[in-house]
């Protein structure tokens, strides 16, 4: 690896998907156009556009995609992080400073690097964060800063669907996702976008700071950089807080301080990763998606829900008012592990009324840590008028989580119920950890090697588990995966080149140990350190079954559309149909040329192939390009004696 980041000409590119606008200009990230998506519609792949393809077959290739990069989009929604004294002397966002601050700060900024690989002085172009030594990837982020900038005080439910949206709408084309955002209510807007963001493959944190970014002492310079460094290179599938060299799951946190830098808490889960001279992931405490399903928004979120504390000699009138139409949904902050006053028949009265009214009422705990638990007199008689445990999740938790679970109208109220006590996205814990020691096996195995610290506990399963994975998947073996994982061995875990079991079993063909594999949440967004993902696996094995499997999970192709096109043109001088469906199924768009500007069309027009000619002319628009000098597919045709095809391409002219 080159210290600087820089990588010689030609290695594979890390471009995410396609699609990438930066593909074809070179110059700056673009946005696709805005459209609002259906709730809960998986995204479409959209890297087919016809103005891509002019850009890649006139030649305008790609020069970002030389490096290895990653790419982040950052969503900029406020907070104290960009804000500045006002004539009232307090702080309010200032518009358009931020990216203008960053651009001149070289600590975030590599104006060189930029200049190099996006052209000089766009100030359209991304931004680029200096190579961070140890992290294989170089962050390229595109800021875009929402108007008007918000105290995080003033944002709504709204603000979490916009948030959301965008992120749906430019999924594909970033491999990391981070949102700016004031510190007040942002354990909020974290807790609500980790249920609205359904089957999310790719990392999304969210940050700000206690002291804005322009001061000389911050806290924003620090959390927004870490921030960018782990979302583009650690593929953690979760909406996660990252703050005081935390990463924390961000619908277990609560902002535990107005003042202090380490703001957030997690208070019944430890922090995904914590950051020190490196970044310490720990995988194991990943939650990941395991349906098979893409990655998708459901943005209805319901407003009657509210959270009621109750408190020594509360009043009938309070609660009754609290509970009364429209509400919804209640979370109910009981004392203790779950407990009210049992000798309220008035308030228990109420509460059983309004639950057979159909308001779902949850029962979470007013204490920081811990969880409800049915112990006490005093907590039973909530179980038995229908209130439902909300186990440890947190307020902010169980208040997004009903308008996320209410706001789902296809769901009976049961179906409902069923959700609030579900474990969804990591936000709580209903049952009692397995007590099975995680690394029995690798204790086993390091005892034999008179191992002791942690570290070298640690660091045996990380070696080990990965090969152990890998030898189950090459026999196929389901039980044995099973096995490992209940050692607490992590089927996403990788080995010293970052592959995946998930890329051997698609080397290898096995359906079935792919399903199961995704089935257990391994991510379909890994790339190797050659930069294959599964699906570029599943390609080169030509197994359709599994193509279709992975799209199915949100997988999607990434890298250069040069890359591609070289690729499609491979296929097609050998002949090789079934590659180029391969191709087309894994969301390939077939026109893409290579260097020369090429196109698979030009290329079995030369080499007489009738076969993948008639496969190729209905995507091909009508096989009129030209490639670097000038010829199109029926000129190669021509040239190469193949008279069946000359007549298929003139045939296909629109003026034929
Ligand atoms: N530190 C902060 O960001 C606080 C600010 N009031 C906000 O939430 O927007």
């Amino acid at each position: 690896m080159s210290t600087n980041g820089d990588q010689p000409d030609g290695m594979p590119s890390s471009q995410p998907p396609l699609a990438h606008p930066a593909a074809t200009s070179g110059i700056s990230i673009r946005l696709p156009p805005a459209t609002t998506p259906d709730q809960s519609v998986p995204a479409s792949p959209s890297y087919q556009t016809p103005a891509m393809r002019r850009n890649v077959s006139a030649g305008s290739l790609m020069l970002a995609a030389e490096a290895k990069e990653a790419r982040v989009r950052v969503i900029y929604t406020g907070g104290t992080i960009g804000m500045m004294r006002n004539e009232r002397h307090v702080l309010a966002p200032i518009p358009n400073a931020l990216v203008r601050l960053i651009r001149k700060y070289p600590n975030i900024h590599d104006e060189d690097y930029a200049q190099r690989h996006f052209g000089a002085g766009a100030s359209l172009a991304p931004l680029v964060l200096p190579f961070v030594q140890g992290e294989s990837r170089r962050v390229i982020y595109q800021v875009t800063e929402y108007s008007p900038l918000l105290d995080s005080s003033n944002m709504t439910m709204d603000d979490w669907a916009r948030i959301a949206k965008d992120i749906y709408q430019s999924y594909e084309f970033f491999d990391g996702f981070v949102v700016l955002h004031g510190t007040d209510t942002l354990s909020y807007t974290a807790s609500a976008l980790s249920f609205m963001l359904e089957n999310l493959g790719k990392t999304v944190i969210i940050t700000g700071s206690q002291l804005p970014i322009f001061e000389t002492r911050t806290d924003g310079k620090d959390n927004f950089t870490s921030a960018l460094i782990i979302a583009g290179n650690y593929v953690i599938p979760e909406v996660c807080i990252f703050f005081g060299n935390k990463l924390l799951r961000g619908n277990r946190t609560v902002k535990v301080s107005s003042n202090s830098l380490d703001a957030f808490d997690s208070p019944n889960v430890p922090p995904l990763a914590q950051i020190g001279i490196s970044v310490n992931v720990d995988y194991r405490l990943i939650f990941r998606p395991c349906s098979v399903e893409r990655f998708c928004v459901h943005s209805q979120l319901d407003e009657n829900v509210g959270l009621l504390r109750i408190f020594p000699s509360i009043s009938l009138a309070t609660f009754r008012a609290f509970l009364a139409p429209p509400m919804r949904g209640v979370v109910l902050q009981s004392f203790g592990s779950g407990n009210m006053p049992s000798n309220r028949k008035d308030l228990i009265d109420e509460l059983r009324a309004a639950a057979e009214r159909g308001v779902i009422i949850i029962n979470c705990t007013q204490c920081p840590n811990g969880s409800v638990a049915e112990i006490y007199d005093t907590g039973k008689v909530l179980f038995d008028v229908g209130v439902i445990p909300g186990y440890d999740m947190t307020p902010e938790a169980a208040l997004t989580k009903l308008a996320y679970v209410i706001g789902k109208s296809d769901w009976s109220l049961q179906v409902k119920k069923q959700m609030m006590q579900a474990n969804l996205r990591g936000e709580l814990t209903s049952v009692a950890a397995h007590t099975m020691k995680d690394y029995d096996l690798v204790d086993a195995v390091a005892r034999s090697l008179h191992l002791s610290s942690p570290q070298e506990l640690d660091q045996l399963g990380a070696t080990l588990f990965p090969a152990m994975i890998n030898a189950a998947v090459f026999e196929g073996d389901l039980k044995k995966l099973n096995n490992l994982k209940a050692y607490g061995a992590d089927l996403s875990g990788t080995n010293h080149d970052q592959r995946t079991a998930l890329h051997l079993a698609c080397q290898l063909g096995d359906t079935d140990i792919v399903r199961h594999l995704l089935q257990n949440g391994v991510s379909v967004h890994i790339r190797d350190l050659c930069e294959r993902t599964p699906l570029q696996e599943a390609v080169a094995s030509d197994n359709h079954e599994i193509i279709q499997l992975l799209i199915s999970c949100g997988a999607h192709l990434t890298g250069s559309s040069r890359a591609v096109g070289e690729q499609l043109c491979a296929a097609a001088a050998r002949g090789a149909l079934r590659r180029l469906q391969s191709f087309q199924l894994a969301g390939a768009d077939l026109c893409l040329a290579d260097p020369s500007g090429r196109t698979a069309l030009h290329v079995a027009a030369l080499h007489g192939y009738v076969d993948l000619v008639n496969y190729l002319l209905p995507h091909s628009e009508n096989g009129e390009f030209k490639d670097m000098l000038g010829l199109t597919p029926l000129d190669y045709a021509q040239r190469g004696g193949h008279s069946e095809i000359v007549r298929l391409l003139e045939t296909s002219q629109p003026d034929a």
